[in-house]
This record gives C-alpha cells, structure tokens and sequence, in this order.
C-alpha cells in the first residue's frame, strides 16, 4: 500500500523546526563545551581533594586561598583569572570521542559475506535449531575479528565455528584450510591456529622467512646444530647473527641436539633436485668441524663437498662406491670400538675415554644414487653399513645425517628411515608429502614457490616448524653471491693434506669451476684401529637387522605422495 504524503504545511514546519534547532546547537556549541569542560574539571578537582591525606588538606587549603587572595588584589586579576578559568573548561571540555572507526569497505563486506557463504557447508548441519552458518546469514556474528593488508587482501581473520564440528580429524580441519587457502588467495602462506576448546580458528599471513642470513660461526652450546631459522612464535630463543655487512640482529633458530642425550640423534633430509640438502649437508658439516670429525659420503658426485677435501677434521669426502663402502665400514668399526670402550669405563667405574668423547658425523648425500650403483654392480649396499652408526650412534657420539631426493626416497634403506628422527623436507610439497615425511602435517599452507633452502622441519615428535636453511654454497660455485662464498671459505679448517694432493686452495679471486676429487679413502682415514683393514662387507654382516639384497635395487622415478611407499610403511618420527 502507497503512503499517503503529508500535508506540506506540516513538512514545511518540521523542516524549519530542525533547521532552527541545528542554528541554535551551532550558537550554543562553545558554551556546551565550556559547561562540560567546568564539570570535568570539579570532577578532577574533587577527586585530587578526596586523594589528598587529611593533614594536607589544611596547608592545600591555605594555599589556594592566598591564591584566590593575590588573584584578587592584583589589577585585572579577576578578569585574567576568568578568562583562564574559561580558556581550560574550554580545552577539558573538548570533543575527545575517538573518530568513529571506519568499518571495512564496500569491496571487503564482499570478501566477508562471500567467505561466510563459502563456510555454510562446512559449519552447518541438519537439524541445527540456530545455524550460526546459513545462506544468507549475518557473517558479522562468527567473524569476530579481521584485518586486509594494503591491497584489499584479507591478512588475519579470527572465525567461531559451531561445537558440533570435527575439529580433531585432521581431514575435517584440512578441508577448510583448503578452502580458506583458496578463498583468501593463492601464493600466500596462511598459518591456522585451531582453538579446540573455544571454537576459534585463527587465520594469518606469514611473511616470508629471511634468506640474508649466511653461514657463520652460531653461538651455540657444545652438542647444539643450528639447522636454520624459522617464526619468532615457533622457537623460545634468538640468535645473534650477523646479517650483511657486520650488522648484527636476533634470529629465531631451529636447533638440533646430538650426542648422548639427543631423543632424535640423527637425521633425514627431503627434498627435489636444486631443493638445498646439499647446502644443508655443508652448512652441518661447517659447524660440526668446529669441535668434530666430519666423514662425507657424496652419493651424487656432483664434488660440491670439494671445499673440505684435505682439512683439518674432515676424514674423507667419498663419491665413488668403492671408497664409500670402505669408508662406511671403518665408520662402522670406529662406532662400535666407541661402544664397547665407553660400556667398559662405564663397567669398571672408570671415566668415558677421551677419545670415545669427540664427536664424529657420518655425512650421507643421496646414498641412493651409490644403493643403484651398487646393485647395478653386485656390490653391497652402502646404507647396510650405516646400520651401526644407526642403532649404536647415539651412544657413541656418532651423528649420522642423510639427505636425499624425494623421488628416489622409497631406497631409503628400513636402518635409515627408523632411526632417523630429526627430519627435514626442502622445497615445494603439498601437506600430504609434509605429513609423509614428517610424520605430521604443517599449521601453514605450503606455497607453490619457495627459495632454495626453504621446507619444514620436525624434531622427533614436535611440532612441524617453518625452516630456511643458511645460505652455505659451495665456495667453488661461480654463481654464487660472492659474499656467502667467502663466508663458507672463512669457517673452512686448516689445511692437512698437501695443497697438491687435496683439494685446492685457491684465494675465491682466482677459482676455477672445479672438478671432482675423489681422495682413496686411505690416504684420509686413521692408519689404525679395529676396522681400518677390515673387508667393505664386514661390518655389515654384524646387525640384525641388515636388509636382504634387491629389495633396493628399483630406482623410483615417479613421484608419490609418500616417499618411503617404494620400500615399505613410512617411519616419520612421531608416527
Ligand atoms: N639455504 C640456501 N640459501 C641460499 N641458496 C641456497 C640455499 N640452499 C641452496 N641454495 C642454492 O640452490 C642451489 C641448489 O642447492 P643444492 O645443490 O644444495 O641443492 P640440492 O637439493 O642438493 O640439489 P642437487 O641434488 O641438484 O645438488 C645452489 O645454487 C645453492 O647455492
């Protein structure tokens, strides 16, 4: 039904009515402020009076009478008294309402009601009395707290969600990390943090993790590894590192423990080809040599370990398969002539050797490409011998780190994925890969693009921690920035070897890009001891649970979401 207009008259006069009341608000507006002002001020005034202890009042009192006294003698005291009594009514009484905060524009209601909509299927169920999701519904009421950066894009969003959801299932919280992943924008990294309890899921941007911060000596406590740095909210301590040119700044850094009292004392490293787990590799073995021994087992024999050929600490860089098994098999021996002194001090009261004391660590990169090798050639697997080391490492300050690529990670041998529970995935992976290799899956979504060095990494059954690797490169490698080169040619050892029979050790200016050196093992291991002239296979006849030959013969080529699939169940740490 229409309405029906009323009278002019009768609009006329409402019209003037208010335009006669917004003169007279205008007119009246300073004494308003003035009154309000007198009021704020007898207020403070009263409060101050009632704060005062009793036996000031009388000396306050005294006081602002003969105030009130010289105010009043003085010529034009009065007046000046007034006109400043007025001038601070007039400044307490001021408008300080904060300016009405603006809400979200047209464009990001849009961004809101569009995610809200998107979530009914989700958040909703049949027979739910009052749906706090609905088509149609007010996003208003679960979207309780929202922030879009510069660009109109959502950065932060705090959601209730109904009790009856299934936020512990991993699926049920999957599916909507997928759909705000895709609703807020791709190529950003969201991390979710699920509140159980209350019903609340937090949705933000992460930043991308700095890649500025190159190898250096870490400050860390003997048995401690700096892997790399992550979110200042996933670690409790910082760093000093100096970033540049000698600015120094505090980084959160994910550290690994080894040695005796390490819960996950070796570890496993994933990632495709170019990913960084030879950066890895070197930037572990720069910081082991600073109170270690170092063995490198170079399965790719891309020779990226040729800067520590020859120096101090560094028992031997091996790519091919011969030396590889000789120099497993004298680690082996070297572990359990370590086992059996310690247990034997132990037995007799005695203080652990020294030389049991000094840590060794077995450096393994891509120990498939040489499992292939071996099985094309007849030869025993090399990772059979890294059983020992394995099992018995912990005990014997022994350290084994493998790295790998994910393709070929199904001949990872049973030894390798059992006993390896620091774990590390580099470079772009879906969740379900993470949660493969991890064990878990990550609170963030991963992004399609990622620098060199950049992945996850879980420490036994931890939570899975954002990590960037430190810029480490090979000191040879031409296209490296020249500063991270030398920074890597700064921490290198002392050389041991003759410059002629080792690697060489050409100022970074004159450096050629290099060839592989592939030192015998004998020249760089210690002359005696248990094992020194022991056959390759000897050590690996000893454990238990050695690996028949040809279950690893199958190199994989196709990717799968879980690497170990080839071979086995996966062994991520904490599963
Ligand atoms: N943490 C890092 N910071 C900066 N650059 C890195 C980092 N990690 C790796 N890179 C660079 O990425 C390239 C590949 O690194 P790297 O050789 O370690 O990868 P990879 O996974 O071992 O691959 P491949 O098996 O093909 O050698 C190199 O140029 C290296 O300098």
């Amino acid at each position: 039904m229409a309405r029906r207009p009323l009278p002019r008259i009768l609009t006329d006069s409402a019209t003037i009515a208010r335009t006669a009341a917004d003169g007279a608000r205008d007119v009246l507006h300073p004494l308003i402020i003035i009154s309000r002002g007198l009021r704020r001020l007898a207020t403070v005034g009263r409060a101050r009076w009632s704060e005062t202890p009793k036996e000031r009042r009388g000396p306050l009192f005294f006081f602002v009478a003969s105030c009130v006294l010289v105010v009043a003698l003085v010529p034009y005291g009065p007046l000046l008294a007034l006109i400043s009594v007025m001038g601070a009514a007039a400044w307490a009484g001021r408008d300080r309402a904060p300016a009405e905060e603006s809400g979200p524009a047209e464009a990001e209601t849009g961004r809101l009601q569009s995610l809200y909509e998107a979530l009914v299927p989700y958040f909703s169920a049949d027979g739910d009395p009052s749906p706090r999701y609905a088509h149609g519904g007010d996003w208003e009421q679960v979207f309780t707290e929202y922030a879009f950066d510069d660009d109109g894009r959502l950065e932060l969003l705090r959601l209730q969600y109904p009790a009856y959801f299934t936020d512990g299932e991993p699926r049920s919280r999957a599916r909507i990390e997928q759909l705000l992943h895709v609703k807020c924008g791709r190529g950003r990294e969201y991390h979710f943090a699920w509140d159980e309890e209350a019903n609340e899921l937090v949705l933000s941007v992460l930043g991308a993790l700095p890649t500025d911060i190159a190898a250096q000596r870490f400050i860390t406590s003997p048995g401690e590894t700096v892997l790399g740095f992550t979110d200042p909210d996933s670690v409790r301590r910082t760093l000093p590192v100096v970033v540049g040119d000698d600015a120094t700044r505090d980084a959160p850094p994910v550290v690994w423990r080894t040695g005796s009292r390490s819960t996950e004392p070796h570890l496993l490293a994933l990632g495709q080809a170019g990913t960084g787990t030879t950066t890895l590799l070197r930037s572990l073995a720069l910081q082991a040599l600073d109170d270690g021994d170092v063995l490198i087992i170079d399965g790719g024999g891309t020779g990226e370990f040729t800067c520590l050929v020859g120096r101090s600490g560094v028992m031997g860089v091996e790519s091919a398969l011969s030396g590889a098994l000789a120099t497993l098999d004298w680690a082996a021996h070297e572990t359990e002539r370590r086992l059996i002194a310690v247990n034997r001090a132990r037995q007799f009261g005695r203080p652990v050797p020294e030389d049991t004391l000094r840590p060794l660590w077995i450096l393994a990169d891509r120990p498939t490409a040489l499992a292939h090798v071996a099985a094309a050639e007849g030869r025993p697997d090399p990772q059979r011998l890294l059983q020992v080391p394995l099992r018995h490492g912990r005990a014997a300050n022994v350290t084994v780190v493998v790295a790998d690529q994910f393709e070929t990670a199904g001949m990872l041998g049973d030894a390798v994925r059992a006993h390896t529970k620091a774990r590390v995935i580099l470079g772009p992976a879906t969740p379900e890969e993470v949660r493969a290799v991890l064990g878990a899956p990550p609170h963030t979504t991963p992004t399609a693009q990622v620098p060199p060095g950049r992945g996850y990494v879980r420490l036994g059954t931890g939570p899975v921690v954002r990590l960037q690797v430190p810029a480490t490169p090979d000191p040879f490698d031409d296209c490296a920035p020249e500063d991270h080169r030398r920074a890597v040619l700064e921490l290198l050892p002392e050389h041991t070897v003759p410059a002629g029979e080792a690697a060489r050790t050409t100022p970074l200016d004159v450096l050629s890009p290099l060839t592989v050196v592939q030192p015998a093992a004998a020249k760089t291991l210690p002359p005696e001891g248990p094992g020194a002239d022991a056959e390759p296979a000897a050590a690996g006849e000893a454990p238990a649970d050695a690996e028949p030959m040809g279950t690893t013969t199958r190199m994989t080529t196709v990717r799968t979401v879980d690497p170990f699939a080839a071979t086995g169940t996966a062994e991520a740490p904490g599963s």
